[in-house]
Protein backbone atom coordinates (compact mmCIF):
# COMPACT_ATOMS: atom_id res chain seq x y z
CA UNK A 1 0.00 0.00 0.00
CA UNK A 2 1.53 3.16 -0.86
CA UNK A 3 -0.74 5.47 0.50
CA UNK A 4 -2.02 6.69 -3.10
CA UNK A 5 -3.87 4.06 -4.75
CA UNK A 6 -5.28 3.35 -1.40
CA UNK A 7 -5.24 4.96 1.64
CA UNK A 8 -2.68 3.36 3.85
CA UNK A 9 0.81 2.74 3.96
CA UNK A 10 2.20 -0.51 4.71
CA UNK A 11 5.51 -2.69 4.13
CA UNK A 12 7.78 -1.80 1.04
CA UNK A 13 11.13 -3.76 -0.11
CA UNK A 14 12.95 -3.44 2.78
CA UNK A 15 10.99 -5.52 4.66
CA UNK A 16 10.89 -7.74 2.41
CA UNK A 17 14.51 -7.98 2.67
CA UNK A 18 14.70 -8.46 6.34
CA UNK A 19 11.80 -11.10 5.87
CA UNK A 20 13.74 -12.84 3.49
CA UNK A 21 17.12 -13.10 5.08
CA UNK A 22 15.25 -14.44 8.47
CA UNK A 23 12.83 -16.70 6.35
CA UNK A 24 15.04 -17.53 3.66
CA UNK A 25 12.27 -20.51 2.11
CA UNK A 26 9.81 -18.15 2.57
CA UNK A 27 7.31 -17.42 -0.61
CA UNK A 28 6.72 -14.26 -0.34
CA UNK A 29 3.07 -13.53 -2.53
CA UNK A 30 3.56 -9.70 -2.93
CA UNK A 31 0.03 -7.94 -3.56
CA UNK A 32 1.21 -4.10 -4.62
CA UNK A 33 -2.04 -1.58 -4.05
CA UNK A 34 0.14 0.49 -5.78
CA UNK A 35 -0.34 3.40 -8.39
CA UNK A 36 2.63 2.85 -10.44
CA UNK A 37 3.08 -1.15 -10.23
CA UNK A 38 5.69 -0.90 -13.12
CA UNK A 39 8.04 1.09 -10.69
CA UNK A 40 8.36 -1.20 -7.65
CA UNK A 41 9.32 -4.70 -9.72
CA UNK A 42 13.06 -4.52 -9.79
CA UNK A 43 12.88 -3.43 -5.85
CA UNK A 44 10.80 -6.33 -4.84
CA UNK A 45 12.54 -9.11 -6.69
CA UNK A 46 15.89 -7.93 -5.46
CA UNK A 47 14.16 -8.22 -1.76
CA UNK A 48 13.14 -11.77 -2.77
CA UNK A 49 9.71 -11.56 -4.23
CA UNK A 50 8.12 -14.73 -5.47
CA UNK A 51 5.09 -13.92 -7.45
CA UNK A 52 3.83 -9.69 -7.72
CA UNK A 53 0.13 -8.94 -8.19
CA UNK A 54 -0.58 -5.34 -9.21
CA UNK A 55 -4.19 -3.98 -9.72
CA UNK A 56 -5.75 -3.80 -12.86
CA UNK A 57 -7.41 -0.69 -12.16
CA UNK A 58 -3.47 1.11 -11.66
CA UNK A 59 -2.71 1.57 -15.15
CA UNK A 60 -3.54 1.25 -18.29
CA UNK A 61 -0.49 -0.63 -19.75
CA UNK A 62 -1.33 -4.25 -18.31
CA UNK A 63 1.03 -6.07 -21.32
CA UNK A 64 4.29 -3.92 -20.01
CA UNK A 65 4.24 -4.36 -16.51
CA UNK A 66 3.10 -8.36 -16.91
CA UNK A 67 6.56 -8.00 -19.10
CA UNK A 68 8.44 -6.48 -16.80
CA UNK A 69 7.28 -8.75 -13.72
CA UNK A 70 8.37 -11.68 -15.90
CA UNK A 71 11.87 -10.31 -16.59
CA UNK A 72 12.76 -9.73 -13.24
CA UNK A 73 11.77 -13.73 -12.44
CA UNK A 74 8.79 -13.59 -10.73
CA UNK A 75 5.36 -15.04 -11.32
CA UNK A 76 2.78 -12.42 -12.27
CA UNK A 77 -0.75 -11.78 -10.38
CA UNK A 78 -3.52 -9.77 -11.64
CA UNK A 79 -6.10 -8.44 -8.98
CA UNK A 80 -9.65 -6.69 -9.31
CA UNK A 81 -11.25 -4.99 -6.71
CA UNK A 82 -14.70 -5.46 -5.80
CA UNK A 83 -16.04 -2.56 -8.48
CA UNK A 84 -14.61 -4.09 -11.71
CA UNK A 85 -16.41 -6.44 -13.71
CA UNK A 86 -14.24 -9.69 -14.14
CA UNK A 87 -15.08 -9.05 -17.78
CA UNK A 88 -11.87 -6.87 -17.89
CA UNK A 89 -9.95 -9.74 -17.60
CA UNK A 90 -9.90 -10.98 -21.48
CA UNK A 91 -8.80 -13.88 -22.77
CA UNK A 92 -5.42 -12.58 -23.68
CA UNK A 93 -4.92 -10.90 -20.35
CA UNK A 94 -6.06 -13.55 -18.26
CA UNK A 95 -3.71 -16.21 -20.03
CA UNK A 96 -0.63 -14.54 -19.86
CA UNK A 97 -0.84 -14.34 -15.78
CA UNK A 98 -0.11 -17.31 -13.25
CA UNK A 99 -3.17 -16.06 -10.96
CA UNK A 100 -5.75 -13.78 -10.81
CA UNK A 101 -6.95 -12.17 -7.78
CA UNK A 102 -10.35 -11.53 -6.98
CA UNK A 103 -11.03 -8.70 -3.93
CA UNK A 104 -13.48 -9.70 -1.29
CA UNK A 105 -13.15 -5.94 0.53
CA UNK A 106 -12.12 -2.42 -1.24
CA UNK A 107 -8.35 -2.93 -1.14
CA UNK A 108 -6.68 -0.59 2.15
CA UNK A 109 -7.61 -2.18 4.92
CA UNK A 110 -7.54 -5.15 6.86
CA UNK A 111 -10.75 -5.98 9.01
CA UNK A 112 -13.34 -5.41 6.66
CA UNK A 113 -16.61 -7.36 6.60
CA UNK A 114 -16.20 -10.29 3.30
CA UNK A 115 -18.41 -9.41 0.45
CA UNK A 116 -19.93 -12.56 -1.31
CA UNK A 117 -21.59 -11.16 -4.08
CA UNK A 118 -17.77 -10.88 -5.16
CA UNK A 119 -17.52 -15.23 -5.55
CA UNK A 120 -19.82 -14.61 -9.10
CA UNK A 121 -16.21 -12.98 -10.59
CA UNK A 122 -14.61 -15.71 -9.39
CA UNK A 123 -16.93 -18.45 -10.53
CA UNK A 124 -16.73 -16.86 -14.09
CA UNK A 125 -12.51 -16.61 -13.92
CA UNK A 126 -13.11 -20.22 -13.20
CA UNK A 127 -14.89 -21.03 -15.76
CA UNK A 128 -12.93 -19.28 -18.34
CA UNK A 129 -9.40 -20.02 -16.95
CA UNK A 130 -9.42 -23.48 -15.54
CA UNK A 131 -5.91 -23.51 -15.22
CA UNK A 132 -4.91 -20.32 -13.33
CA UNK A 133 -4.42 -19.84 -9.18
CA UNK A 134 -7.67 -17.90 -8.56
CA UNK A 135 -6.92 -16.01 -5.05
CA UNK A 136 -9.52 -14.61 -2.95
CA UNK A 137 -8.67 -11.90 -0.23
CA UNK A 138 -10.66 -10.12 2.26
CA UNK A 139 -12.25 -11.23 5.30
CA UNK A 140 -11.82 -14.37 4.59
CA UNK A 141 -11.62 -17.17 7.49
CA UNK A 142 -12.41 -20.70 8.86
CA UNK A 143 -16.20 -19.28 8.60
CA UNK A 144 -15.98 -18.60 4.52
CA UNK A 145 -13.06 -20.25 2.89
CA UNK A 146 -14.98 -23.21 1.86
CA UNK A 147 -17.57 -21.11 -0.26
CA UNK A 148 -14.53 -18.95 -1.68
CA UNK A 149 -13.13 -22.92 -2.94
CA UNK A 150 -17.00 -23.61 -3.85
CA UNK A 151 -16.99 -20.73 -6.54
CA UNK A 152 -13.74 -21.50 -7.56
CA UNK A 153 -10.75 -20.20 -5.67
CA UNK A 154 -7.81 -22.37 -4.60
CA UNK A 155 -5.65 -19.58 -2.50
CA UNK A 156 -6.98 -17.59 -0.23
CA UNK A 157 -5.07 -14.28 2.20
CA UNK A 158 -6.32 -14.41 5.63
CA UNK A 159 -5.59 -11.58 7.84
CA UNK A 160 -7.32 -10.81 11.12
CA UNK A 161 -8.63 -14.71 11.02
CA UNK A 162 -5.53 -15.75 11.41
CA UNK A 163 -3.30 -12.63 13.39
CA UNK A 164 -6.67 -12.21 15.52
CA UNK A 165 -7.25 -15.99 16.18
CA UNK A 166 -6.21 -17.32 19.89
CA UNK A 167 -4.87 -20.08 17.93
CA UNK A 168 -3.81 -19.30 14.67
CA UNK A 169 -2.54 -22.41 13.91
CA UNK A 170 -5.26 -24.12 14.14
CA UNK A 171 -7.23 -21.38 12.66
CA UNK A 172 -4.91 -22.21 9.24
CA UNK A 173 -5.46 -25.77 9.67
CA UNK A 174 -9.18 -25.21 9.37
CA UNK A 175 -9.09 -22.86 6.64
CA UNK A 176 -6.96 -25.16 4.62
CA UNK A 177 -9.24 -28.34 5.51
CA UNK A 178 -12.19 -26.28 4.02
CA UNK A 179 -10.45 -25.54 1.06
CA UNK A 180 -8.95 -28.52 0.04
CA UNK A 181 -12.06 -30.49 1.08
CA UNK A 182 -14.19 -28.49 -1.46
CA UNK A 183 -11.54 -29.14 -4.04
CA UNK A 184 -11.57 -32.89 -3.71
CA UNK A 185 -14.94 -32.63 -4.06
CA UNK A 186 -15.27 -30.90 -6.73
CA UNK A 187 -12.40 -32.80 -8.65
CA UNK A 188 -14.87 -36.30 -8.56
O1 LIG B 1 -5.18 -5.62 3.17
C1 LIG B 1 -6.29 -6.00 2.91
C2 LIG B 1 -7.15 -5.31 1.98
O2 LIG B 1 -6.50 -4.21 1.48
C3 LIG B 1 -6.82 -7.21 3.58
O3 LIG B 1 -7.87 -7.78 2.89
C4 LIG B 1 -5.77 -8.22 3.89
O4 LIG B 1 -5.13 -8.58 2.69
C5 LIG B 1 -6.35 -9.39 4.60
O5 LIG B 1 -6.89 -8.98 5.80
P1 LIG B 1 -8.31 -9.42 6.31
O6 LIG B 1 -9.32 -8.90 5.32
O7 LIG B 1 -8.29 -10.93 6.31
O8 LIG B 1 -8.42 -8.82 7.65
Amino acid sequence: MDGHFVPNITMGPPILTWVKKNVPQIFMDCHMMVSDPAKWVPDVAKAGGKSYTFHYEATTEHEKVISLIKEHGMLVGLAISPATPSSVITESLGNSVDMLLVMTVVPGAGGQKFMPECLEKVADLRKRFPGKNIQVDGGVGKGNACQCAKAGSNVVVAGTAIFGAEDPKSEITAIRASINDELSANKQ
